[in-house]
């Protein structure tokens, strides 16, 4: 024999309280949408039928729990239907009509009233269909399970519904009276039905005009500061700009406010998104592009599918179609700001660069209009790429921050912009100049390339400073790298150290192999294998250094040995590239050489100071 399956209410209630939904606020929104649903489906029935949705608190003089009456003037239900879908959880009369009328109605889980039992023990719903035979019919529903319908003593004089929830004791701060109103507002303040709350004989109407963005204003700098407004009001920020948001898939309009401070890079803005004018969240993130961090926005959605806990919309294919047309709508804010207002852009990009740098890099056509406004760091300062490209029709670029601080000195003194981008985004920006703007020339730069820049030295010169330079050859062979000597500026910086791709990366995988264990450093010597093994880094001497020019008449040995030895080693440190053991064990010995020798030269050894404080 077969049995059917029990389902116990107390357990599907704590389901939904405690898993589903975010607070037992959420009553209220249920209730009001159940009462929206409702009109909208007298209104099919009724062409031209207007209604409103009213909310009474009814407190007790003897601090009894109080009671909260929601009203409207919608279709109503019949016997049949109060079986069919009040008392059957899962069933909702919206749901036959969802994919013809998607449109029209909030609901379509009918789970929502259920969430009514995680504030109150016994609901009790009076009623008059708009299609039935006029009786007024009560539906006591209790959180037991259990439910009782029957002809209603106090009949309603027209087709409407009426919903009665007492609180639960332990549940009575849901119904006080400033509560309940700001829940009303909170959720239902967009509904195109007017919404009136009554408390102690004092009604208001809620919502006003339908959404600010939709409203009729005199002037477009009205509309401007009324939006600004509303954006105070609903985020508490001061916002520098709004922009209108439409997308035909999913029904959606609204506004985007630009934020007046920079995002941190990534972080995911939180919009407050409505479904058929009813608030579903306050914190939707897959709205917009992920490009799009430098707004928040408020939208409504018609057509777009919340999930069950009605708290964020359910990703498909629509959703990700909306996504797209709302990130066109703030793509055509840009682009008319590129061309209509270039400062307003301008200053837009110094808040919002990176933004700007992401959507440029995924459309060609804004690529085009906004390349030239965007700021980058260049050894000779900021400046813009359209100032850079007046000046050098070679756009120089280094892709890592430690290549532009290895370059950018040396480069600015000879008077060589190199632009620095190493930022976010930059070096692909770079790297799409030439296929979007054809005649753009753009080429990676690093310190190897430096040298060709650099004054060669006159015969004599080179003649008076050859035997330090054979030196120095001999020195630094077993670290692998060449010398040279040039002339250069600034006059300051005595040596620079450069290397090619293969050469950084030999480095980097020696100074590995000296840190990992046996296992790993025989996979590293594998690569290694695999680089070429010659000359890839150079040392280029500054002749126009004064200490160079001064070790040129050194002729001690040893002297020079060391200075080469730490000249190596320093502008191994001012290229930020990390020592070698070898190397670290150079620099040791040689800072420690060179105090001993000026320990010497001022009598330090302490065999004659009587005030030496030499260790003896
Ligand atoms: N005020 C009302 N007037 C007329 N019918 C109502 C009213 N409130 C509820 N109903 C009926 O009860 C059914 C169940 O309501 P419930 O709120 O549980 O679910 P739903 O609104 O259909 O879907 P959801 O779970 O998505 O909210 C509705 O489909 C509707 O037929």
């Amino acid at each position: 024999m077969d049995h059917r399956f029990q389902v116990s209410l107390r357990g599907v209630i704590d389901l939904l309280s405690h898993h589903l939904y975010s607070s037992p606020g959420v009553y209220v929104r249920e209730l009001l949408q159940n009462a929206t649903d409702a009109l909208r489906a007298r209104q099919q029935l009724e062409p031209g039928a207007s209604g409103s949705v009213r909310l009474e608190l009814r407190e007790k003089q003897d601090g009894g729990p109080p009671t909260l009456l929601f009203t409207d003037e919608g279709v109503g239900l019949t016997e049949e239907e109060i079986h069919r879908f009040l008392a059957t959880i899962g069933e909702s009369s919206k749901r036959e009509v969802l994919e013809a009328r998607r449109n029209d109605f909030i609901g379509q889980f009918g789970i929502g009233l259920l969430s009514c039992f995680t504030v109150c023990d016994e609901l009790l719903v009076v009623t008059r269909s708009a299609k039935g035979d006029g009786r007024t019919l009560e539906w006591r529903g209790r959180h037991d399970g259990t439910y009782g319908v029957r002809v209603s003593e106090h009949p309603l004089d027209a087709p409407g519904t009426h919903v009665y929830l007492v609180a639960r004791a332990d549940m009575a701060e849901w119904f006080a009276p400033e509560r309940v109103r700001q829940l009303a507002l909170h959720y239902g303040g967009l509904l195109p039905f007017p919404v009136h709350f009554t408390v102690g004989g004092r009604t208001e109407q809620l919502n006003l005009d339908g959404p600010p963005w939709r409203r009729l204003y005199e002037t477009a700098g009205d509309k401007r500061q009324a939006l600004l407004a509303y954006g105070r009001e609903v985020f508490g920020t001061d916002f520098l700009d709004v922009i209108p948001l439409r997308s035909e898939a999913g029904d959606v309009d609204g506004v985007a406010f630009v934020l007046p401070a920079s995002p941190h890079f990534n972080a995911k803005q939180k919009h407050r998104v409505y479904l058929k004018h009813m608030l579903l969240a306050e914190n939707a993130e897959n709205l917009l592009p992920e490009w799009a961090f430098f707004v928040k926005c408020v939208v409504n959605a018609n057509g777009l599918r919340p999930t069950a806990s009605r708290e964020s919309f359910y990703e498909d294919a629509v959703l990700s179609r909306a996504r797209e047309a709302l990130g066109q709508s703030l793509r055509k804010y840009l682009m008319d700001l590129a061309r209509e207002e270039p400062r307003a852009l301008q200053r837009l990009i110094a808040l919002h660069g990176l933004s700007v740098k992401g959507l440029a890099l995924d459309d060609d056509d804004f690529y085009r209009l906004v390349i030239d406004w965007l700021p980058f760091e260049t050894s000779l300062g900021m400046m813009t790429l359209a100032d850079y490209r007046r000046s050098w029709p070679v756009v120089r670029y280094t892709p890592t921050m430690d290549g532009f601080r290895q370059v950018a000195r040396v480069a600015a003194a000879q008077g060589l912009c190199v632009l620095n981008a190493a930022y976010t985004h930059d070096t692909a920006l770079l790297e799409k100049l030439p296929q979007v703007v054809p005649d753009a020339q753009v080429a990676p730069f690093s310190s190897a390339d430096l040298p060709q820049t650099f004054e060669e030295l006159t015969l004599d010169e080179r003649e008076a400073i050859y035997p330090l330079l054979r030196l120095a050859e001999g020195v630094l062979a077993p670290f692998r790298c060449g010398v040279e000597v040039k002339k250069f500026f600034p006059a300051e910086v005595p040596t620079l150290y450069s290397s090619d791709a293969e050469g950084a990366f030999r480095r980097d995988a020696e100074r590995a192999r000296e840190e990992s264990d046996d296992l790993y450093a025989g996979v590293l010597d594998g690569v290694m294998t695999g680089v070429g093994g010659g000359e890839r880094a150079q040392l280029c001497l500054n002749l126009h250094n004064p200490v160079v020019r001064r070790l040129a008449a050194v002729e001690s040995r040893e002297l020079l040995k060391l200075s080469v030895e730490m000249l190596y080693v320093q502008a191994l440190l001012l290229g930020q590239h990390p020592l070698n053991a070898q190397e670290m064990a150079l620099l040791n010995h040689g800072l420690l050489g060179l105090i001993a020798a000026r320990l010497d030269e001022g009598g330090g050894s302490g065999s004659s100071g009587s005030g030496s404080r030499g260790m003896h």
